[in-house]
């Protein structure tokens, strides 16, 4: 599998998101215990880890659809800590998770126009479909009709059409071919260059490290390392490590 080579993001300004000292809880048990990191405007971060690490709920708890959670999560300089989902999507943040959430009844044009759009500036219908011509000619097919690929396309194409501009996407390569994972890979480096601000939760470090700019290392709820691109490059045996590969 080849990739182009991420594009340089130009010299970043402040930090768009900070999370600081995040903890978060699904009942009792305690599944993120003080979360440190920032994300850069334009820029495109990979939360790494292994299997129950926390990628997923720190992601769900930016969103606040993990509820409970003391530290700070600030976005635009606004705490993110106790506000709804929807107050936080109509902020401009948009939430792709690993299970794609497609209505499975619904056709491919239903799926994209029935979420309100939330921000001014979203994809028009035709952008959305010059970025993923799949779509397209799929339009009219019924939601569970699609590939896996598919599926993760309309997921993408759904919150850009709402008008979001800071993405959460939860492994988007996740079972899918390699050459449809390139795919995958090649609209998220477009995405970037349009100027989007993106945390993709990655298994696939092949992928993430195509196309991120730092890598956040999550081991047990924490943040444990913090690597840009050259620097994972140049010391992979350092990551493998984390990840016990
Ligand atoms: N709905 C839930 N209820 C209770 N515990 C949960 C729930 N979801 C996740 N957890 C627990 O929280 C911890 C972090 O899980 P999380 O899904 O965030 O990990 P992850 O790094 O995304 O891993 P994976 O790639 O396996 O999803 C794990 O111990 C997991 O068992």
């Amino acid at each position: 599998m080849s990739f182009e080579k991420a594009p340089t993001t130009a010299m970043q300004s402040g930090a768009v998101l900070r999370v600081e000292n995040l903890s978060a809880w699904y009942a009792e048990s305690k599944a993120l215990h003080g979360m440190n990191f920032d994300v850069r405007e334009g820029e495109l971060l990979t939360l790494i880890g292994r299997n129950g690490a926390g990628k997923t709920t720190t992601l769900r708890s930016i969103m606040g659809i993990v509820r409970k959670r003391t530290g700070s999560i600030k976005f635009k300089g606004d705490e993110l800590i106790g506000r709804r989902v929807y107050e936080v999507a109509r902020k401009g943040v948009g939430y792709c998770p690993e299970e794609r959430a497609i209505f499975s009844s619904l056709s491919v044009r239903e799926n994209l126009t029935l979420p309100p759009v939330l921000q001014k500036g979203g994809m028009s219908d035709e952008e959305l479909f010059k970025t993923f011509p799949n779509l397209l000619r799929r339009a009219g097919s019924q939601g569970t009709k699609l590939s896996g690929g598919e599926q993760q396309m309309l997921a993408i194409a759904r919150i850009l059409r709402n008008g979001s501009r800071f993405l959460l996407l939860d492994e988007p390569s996740e079972g899918l071919a390699p050459v449809v994972v390139k795919e995958i890979a090649e609209i998220i480096l477009r995405l970037k260059t349009q100027g989007f601000t993106i945390i993709l939760v990655e298994q696939n470090l092949r992928f993430a490290r195509r196309v991120a700019d730092r890598h956040v290392i999550v081991e047990h709820g924490k943040v444990v390392d913090i690597l840009n691109a050259a620097e994972l490059e140049a010391d992979m045996d350092r990551v493998q490590t984390y990840l016990g590969v």
